[in-house]
């Protein structure tokens, strides 16, 4: 049995594949995090401001993926009528909390954002050990989770409606925003905590109640917020996480449910279809922020170092995990050489290792599937022609102690036929390509399904507008590699989904406006 259960926890096909009881002794070795409030470490669901266990008993592990050691164990949720009766507490909580004020909701956002920041080394210690990215990284991801908190609790206050002229004597109308009602909010492992916030807090902000359910790779950090959302003095039920790793059950049982009103997803464009019919059933309001195939184009009047900068910040932040990660970067060909030769010196430094250790820049890829799907699309690239200019091979030997590390790696003059231009490939692989024109890599940016972020160096005014103008995408990033902030509308276009998170516009996707025509009101 020992031997099942280490075998289990380092399989490369799922790093979280077993559902375990509590009675059985674990075999591999137990991640000590050192937190400094350690109660942030949580092994319950939460639910109406309780930590739960499965009805089942059951639970399932998380381990580390940069080195396989037993974070913890979370309750296995995935049956419909536990998940029913998690749908029902949020609605009850609904009928309140619905008709607390906006201020009040001010207020209970803005303690929650203090909390987070009072939390920072442990919720930044919290991301590095589920998801594997390094510390500082983790830190930047919690500042960005809090940050959406900080911006929705301003928000609350500005929830605007409109007066409107009438065409009908003695008629005025106005209009007044309500929210939606329970939300199902589901989210991935690469920003455990970040996409989180960045749903709960406009829903939260609107007067919505959440049942979140957390990737079963990164279930902690969303726990953790929980601990602190509690502490803040958010009312029972408005609140309530599901942990399951049978995520397409938990899903099915959300989108079928009429009490929810709203689905926000973040994820793959695959996971998004299949949850998008299943809504259909109830025509819930949706929203989906799902993958990408982000070009990043450098024109030949480019800064040339600036853009390397931006290729390391847009290609490599977290390992390349991110759904605005550049997945096709095309350089114009008076450039090409001197590009290719400078971001292969600036990769070269890189050090890639547990992202917990000092000095590291890159962790480990999130699983063996991840890490699969890089290998294959740089032995298919090299294999249709692609020159290998850096890496291409897995990290092995004792300063890797999983086998989720791959090398940094960087392959040139990348054919159109290859498969890594074609979708994301989501992990540390810089695919470059050669291009002439502004009108040919403007036809070879735009001709892919999806339309996320998009990003260009360029010094050229006039080719700034054209080209921001013309990429079919979501988010342009113009002379940078790093776009990302609470303050502005991120979201896709074509198969990257719809809705926005973030920005002014977030607190939309939430609510819905309602008009009140008063009539007797005068004869004009
Ligand atoms: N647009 C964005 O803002 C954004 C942000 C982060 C990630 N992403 C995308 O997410 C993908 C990577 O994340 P992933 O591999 O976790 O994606 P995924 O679609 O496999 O999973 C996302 C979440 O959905 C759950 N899930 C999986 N199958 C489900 C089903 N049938 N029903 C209900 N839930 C289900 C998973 O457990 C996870 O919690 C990439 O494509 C990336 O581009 C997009
Ligand atoms: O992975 C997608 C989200 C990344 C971000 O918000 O910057």
């Amino acid at each position: 049995m020992a031997s099942l259960l280490t075998r289990l926890a380092q399989s490369s096909t799922s790093r979280s594949s077993s559902i375990l009881s509590l009675s059985r002794t674990m075999s591999t070795q137990r991640a000590t995090l050192n937190l400094k409030n350690p109660s942030l470490l949580k092994s319950k669901a939460f639910v109406n401001n309780e930590w739960v266990s499965s009805k089942s008993g059951k639970v399932f592990q998380v381990t580390n993926p940069a080195n396989n050691e037993v974070i913890g164990e979370v309750p296995e949720m995935g049956n419909e009528e536990e998940v029913e009766e998690v749908i029902a507490v949020a609605k009850k909580a609904f009928e309140t909390w619905r008709h607390s004020t906006p201020k009040s909701r001010q207020d209970l956002l803005a303690k929650f954002h203090k909390l987070m920041l009072d939390n920072t080394d442990d919720l930044a210690t919290i991301i590095t050990a589920e998801n594997g990215k390094p510390l500082p990284d983790a830190r930047g991801e919690h500042l960005y989770s809090s940050s959406f908190l900080e911006w929705f609790s301003a928000e609350a206050m500005r929830n605007y409606g409109d007066t409107i002229p009438s065409t009908i004597p003695g008629l005025r109308n106005v209009t007044i925003k309500q929210p939606v009602g329970v939300v199902g909010v589901i989210t991935p492992w690469n920003f455990p905590s970040a996409m989180i916030t960045r749903k709960i807090a406009p829903a939260l902000a609107a007067g919505c109640t959440c049942v979140i359910k957390v990737p079963e790779e990164t279930p902690f950090s969303g726990l953790a917020l929980m601990e602190l959302a509690q502490q803040a003095g958010f009312p029972p039920g408005v609140l309530n996480v599901i942990t399951s790793q049978d995520s397409p059950k938990v899903g099915q049982v959300i989108c079928a449910s009429k009490t929810i009103k709203k689905v926000s997803f973040t994820g793959s464009t695959g996971v998004g279809k299949i949850l998008a019919k299943q809504c259909a059933g109830t025509l819930k309001k949706l929203s989906f922020e799902l993958g990408g195939n982000a070009p990043f184009i450098v024109f030949d009047d480019a800064d040339i170092d600036a853009a390397v900068t931006g290729a390391i910040a847009c290609k490599f932040r977290s390992s390349g995990q991110t759904c605005v990660c550049a997945n096709r970067i095309y350089v114009q060909d008076g450039v090409y050489d001197e590009f290719s030769k400078k971001l292969v010196e600036a990769v070269k430094k890189f050090k890639v290792g547990n992202g917990a250790d000092e000095g590291v820049t890159h962790g480990p890829l999130i699983h063996g599937r991840a890490l699969a799907k890089v290998e294959d699309h740089v032995k298919d690239a090299v294999d249709k022609g692609a020159n290998l200019l850096l890496g291409g091979s897995r990290l092995t030997g004792p300063e890797y102690p999983s086998e989720n590390y791959y090398e940094p790696t960087i392959i040139g003059d990348v054919p159109e036929d290859a498969a890594c231009l074609q979708e994301e490939t989501f992990g540390p692989m810089a695919a470059v390509v050669r291009f002439k024109s502004e009108e040919e890599v403007l036809r070879l940016a735009n001709d892919t399904d999806v339309g996320l972020a998009g990003y260009f160096f360029s010094r050229d005014v006039g080719r700034v507008w054209r080209v921001a103008e013309a990429l079919e995408v979501g988010m342009v990033g113009c002379n940078t590699g790093l776009i990302s902030q609470a303050s502005i509308p991120f979201g896709g276009v074509k198969e990257s989904g719809y809705g926005r998170e973030g920005s002014k516009y977030g607190m939309a996707d939430y609510e819905v406006i309602k008009v009140i025509c008063m009539g007797g009101l005068g004869t004009n």
